[in-house]
């Protein structure tokens, strides 16, 4: 496989959520992007406790599998170790090859903070990032690479995982919030009734 534009969202998803799939697929219009990978993190090493990884990638292939552009990865989940995307996009470009297009999207809040992530300047290196708009984050490109980073705004979702997490252990829907099988798998398998990861982040 290669020339071709590829989307990269990392993230934990746990649980995924709307937000994650309305940034993805403006991204995927907006860039033409062939495709989307998502990538689950195996060990998110700025987070606390997470739900299993099985969890989180069973939850991400039901949220996606109806878009025929949006495909999942084990790469985070199947490399040992604390998930850096340095290796992230190292392993995306042996799956897509030189000649694509790479393009990491993140959210304003993780856009921030990209120069501080392992070989940041390696990291740039390897990918166009594309930070996108996220209620309640300022959206900025101060101190990144211009060459480097692309601004969008995207429609405003007001969701997170960790209000995804506390509504369900406070007893309360999730319901459109998330996909409805993702709904459904949280139910099945018990995830933040009393896990101890509710109130994480
Ligand atoms: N509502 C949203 N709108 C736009 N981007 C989002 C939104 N929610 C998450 N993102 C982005 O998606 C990526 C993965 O996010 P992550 O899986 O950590 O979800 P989260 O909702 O931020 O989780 P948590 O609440 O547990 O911190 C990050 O780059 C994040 O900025
Ligand atoms: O490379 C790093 O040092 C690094 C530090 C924090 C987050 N990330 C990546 O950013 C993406 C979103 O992370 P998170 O923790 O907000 O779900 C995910 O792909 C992480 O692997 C990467």
């Amino acid at each position: 496989m290669s020339g071709r534009r590829i989307g990269i969202m990392g993230g934990t998803f746990d649980p995924i959520h709307h937000g994650h799939l309305v940034a993805a697929s403006e991204v995927q219009a907006r860039f033409a992007l062939d495709e989307v990978m998502f990538v689950p993190t195996g060990q998110p090493y700025e987070k606390g406790k997470v739900s299993p990884a099985e969890d989180r990638y069973l939850m991400t292939v039901i949220a996606t599998a109806s878009n025929p552009r949006f495909h999942v990865s084990r790469a985070d989940l199947d490399r040992d170790g604390p998930t850096y995307t340095v290796d992230t996009l190292r392993d995306m470009r042996a799956v897509y090859g030189q000649s694509a297009e790479l393009y990491f999207i993140t959210g304003a809040d993780a856009i921030g903070r990209i120069m501080s992530w392992k070989d940041a300047m390696t990291m740039l290196g390897l990918a166009h990032f594309i930070g996108v708009t996220r209620p309640g984050f300022e959206l900025s490109a101060a101190n990144l690479p211009a060459e480097s980073v692309t601004l969008v705004e995207v429609p405003a979702m007001a969701i997170s995982s960790s209000d995804c997490r506390q509504r369900v252990g406070a007893g309360l829907p999730v319901w459109y919030l998330v996909p409805d099988g993702v709904v459904q798998y949280i139910n099945k398998r018990g995830l933040y009734r009393d896990s101890g990861i509710v109130g994480r982040a």
